[in-house]
């Protein structure tokens, strides 16, 4: 069967960092409600700014400060915002894929001393168990020529570019590190290749 998505509404959603059109996929993937935020006019265009944002309920909405998350939504949408043009693709892939369930079972390994990715392997599950067929299809969707991918991790870059989508720089999104999650930007830095210590716009 081959992978597909479905534009089934388009609708404006204005925010505080200006108006965005929301678009709400399906998909014959998983059962999730994938969306894309979009501002102004993608369509055929060059190095569009493009945030590719799992969901974490817990940074997302409660603002936990054990992760980067919740501020790095606002920056995405910011950053977006001061450039006039850009794509957030919100894809429900909550705990890196695992699961909000596992991901609070993890959350209490971590307190129990264990670091995010064994956390991970100890219940059971890969580091990361994201795949980004369905923001490559969004992306052909909304007929993206290039993209400027908002990022530190170079896998969300490889695995894109695997499914045929043109990343041509990446821009970094640095959120502020402090007590509550300064392990846990770390382990990501060391085990998982984040680039989170540099400030600078480099070309891949
Ligand atoms: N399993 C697990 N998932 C987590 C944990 N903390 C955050 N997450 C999830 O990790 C995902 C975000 O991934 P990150 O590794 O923070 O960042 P990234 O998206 O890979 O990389 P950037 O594009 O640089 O932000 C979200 O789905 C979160 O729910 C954790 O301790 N364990
Ligand atoms: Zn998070």
């Amino acid at each position: 069967m081959k992978p597909t998505v479905e534009d089934l509404v388009q609708t404006p959603i204005p925010t505080q960092h200006g108006e965005f059109i929301l678009h709400y996929y399906r998909n014959n993937l998983d059962d999730k409600e994938h969306v894309a935020l979009v501002r102004e006019r993608v369509e055929g265009a060059e190095q569009v700014p493009v945030r590719i944002h799992s969901e974490c309920f817990t940074g997302d909405v409660l603002g936990s400060r054990r992760c980067d998350c919740g501020e790095q939504l606002d920056m995405a949408m910011q950053m977006i915002e001061q450039r006039g043009v850009g794509i957030l693709i919100y894809l429900r892939q909550e705990g890196r894929g695992i699961g909000l369930l596992k991901k609070l079972q993890a959350y209490n390994l971590q307190d129990a001393g264990m670091d995010t990715v064994d956390a991970n392997i100890h219940l059971g599950h890969l580091a990361d168990e994201r795949e980004y067929d369905i923001a490559a299809l969004i992306l052909e969707s909304l007929r993206v020529k290039s993209i400027e991918l908002i990022t530190n991790n170079p896998q969300k870059i490889e695995g894109l570019q695997k499914l045929g989508v043109n990343v041509v720089n990446r821009i970094p999104i640095v959120a502020a590190a402090h007590n509550d999650n300064l392990d846990y930007l770390k382990t990501k830095a060391k085990k998982m290749a984040h680039m989170l210590f540099e400030r600078k716009k480099e070309h891949e």
